[in-house]
């Protein structure tokens, strides 16, 4: 675990298509955070929902497992969160993720990407991480499609004054 700005640092991402891992990883160079990716564990069976966006369906469970993190979310000072929207929501691993954890008090920022429609994805996630502090928020359409040095740099900016707002 490395220290930036006085803080120990963490992403936690999910990523379906690879936008919010691009976004998770440039956040990640900036702040010299330690990466937590979430990742579903594939289970035959089991309760499934059908999320379709655009001729694109995926099968997943709305609370999923997941793969053991290698990490503990709870030793750290600054977590960001990032999902994909997700039937303008955020996606199930990050529900899993949220249940897991159980975080108060965490000074926390949140991320995510998106095809131009949000929904009220912050506000839910505010209000299931309401027991922390929640000092940022930041959406990307398409990162990858509207030029991805373009989101890397607007989301290194967005977490570097992230950063430096706890200082
Ligand atoms: C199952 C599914 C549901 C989606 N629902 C929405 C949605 O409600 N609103 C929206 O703007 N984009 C939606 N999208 C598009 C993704 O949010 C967008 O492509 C995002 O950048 C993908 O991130 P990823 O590459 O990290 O998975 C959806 C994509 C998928 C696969």
């Amino acid at each position: 675990m490395s220290v930036e700005n006085g803080k120990n640092v963490l992403v936690v991402y999910y990523s379906h298509d690879e936008s919010t891992k691009s976004i998770a990883e440039s956040i990640a160079g900036e702040t010299n955070a330690d990466l937590l990716e979430l990742k579903p564990v594939e289970k035959s069976g089991g309760r499934k929902v059908k999320y379709i966006w655009e001729g694109e369906s995926v099968s997943m469970d709305p609370v999923p497992d997941l793969e053991p993190f290698l990490l503990d979310p709870d030793s750290y000072d600054l977590i960001f969160i990032g999902s994909p929207v997700w039937a303008m929501s955020y996606a199930p691993p990050v529900e899993s993720f949220i249940r897991k954890t159980k975080l108060s008090n965490k000074n926390i920022a949140l991320f995510c990407t998106h095809e131009g429609l949000m929904g009220i994805v912050f506000q839910e996630l505010m209000s299931k991480l309401s027991e922390n502090k929640i000092v940022g928020a930041i959406d990307f359409y398409d990162p990858i499609g509207s030029g991805v040095k373009y989101a890397a740099n607007a989301s290194a900016n967005w977490a570097r004054q992230v950063l430096k707002s706890l200082s």
